[in-house]
């Protein structure tokens, strides 16, 4: 698999401060008097591959939609690669590299995966939106097989979403995420409802991304969390309860116990 990423996300941004991708500091989300999450403090190196576990209602879908923006936390800051973006609206921050992908499918049914990730492409490009189709050279069109191969779909190019098995489509998801500049990207659940086989391709797919893209991944299948992940937080309550590498995690009795045992969701 090739794949060529740009890196130039923040061009004409401003400058940014180095250090952290991501840094959480004392993120708490209320929902009336439900804290969601509470006081979550959390930093991601650039290029590092996280895994954010932990049992249904823990809040890992809250923490998401706080990075992404969907949610305003009600206290505490988010930077992303150094700069504040706590109260910034999503687009400035997927402008900023931050991707998403969602446990819901939000592929256009009736288009081919080539008319998917070429509206993604465009989506993010800086060029002007246009309905007419590219013509043959257009470089957009280019980065669009790149990135169909990057997700193992070339023989799918032309064929209509609606047509792809469920686990093509949760692939499709990734290529879009790819589009443009990404610099770190959130995955929520992306293993959920996938065979054995679409998972090993899924943990090869998200181990064969280019090194400088981090990622946050939530996953309730552990054999995938901990394979593509090389750092580890459990969360529990809306709290961070553990952090370690996926060994020390899979190793400790507590979390054995909270999340391994009987009742892990
Ligand atoms: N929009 C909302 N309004 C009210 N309560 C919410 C909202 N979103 C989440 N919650 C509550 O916040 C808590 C954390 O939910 P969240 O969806 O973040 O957990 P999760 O770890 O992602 O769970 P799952 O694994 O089931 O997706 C839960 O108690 C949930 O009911």
């Amino acid at each position: 698999m090739t794949l060529t990423v740009t890196r130039n996300a923040t061009e004409g941004l401003g400058s940014v401060s180095s250090g952290n991708a991501l840094e959480l500091r004392g993120v708490t989300k209320m929902f009336g008097a439900l804290a969601a999450i509470e006081d979550i403090t959390l930093s991601v190196r650039p290029g590092e591959r996280r895994a954010v576990l932990g049992s249904n209602g823990a809040g890992k879908t809250t923490l998401f939609n706080c990075v992404t923006g969907d949610f305003l936390p009600t206290s505490g800051t988010i930077r992303l690669f150094g700069e504040d973006v706590t109260t910034f609206p999503a687009y400035e921050r997927i402008r900023r590299g931050l991707r998403r992908t969602y446990q819901i499918s939000l592929l256009f049914g009736g288009l081919t995966v080539t008319d998917n990730v070429y509206l993604a492409c465009r989506g993010v490009s800086r060029g002007r939106f246009s309905l007419i189709r590219p013509r043959k050279g257009d470089p957009l069109l280019t980065r669009t097989a790149e990135l169909i191969e990057a997700v193992n779909m070339t023989a799918a190019t032309d064929t209509p979403v609606s047509e792809l098995s469920y686990g093509q489509q949760r692939q499709l998801e990734i290529a879009l995420a790819l589009a443009g500049a990404p610099r770190f990207i959130l995955f929520d659940e992306p293993a959920a409802g996938l065979s054995p086989t679409e998972r090993s391709e899924l943990i090869s797919i998200l181990t064969g991304l280019p090194s400088h893209i981090g990622f946050i991944i939530i996953e309730h299948d552990m054999d995938v969390a901990l394979r593509v992940a090389e750092s580890v937080t459990m969360m529990h309550n809306g709290k961070i309860f553990k952090e370690g590498t996926p060994e020390e995690i899979e190793n400790d009795p507590e979390v054995q116990e909270l999340y391994l045992g009987d009742g892990h969701g």
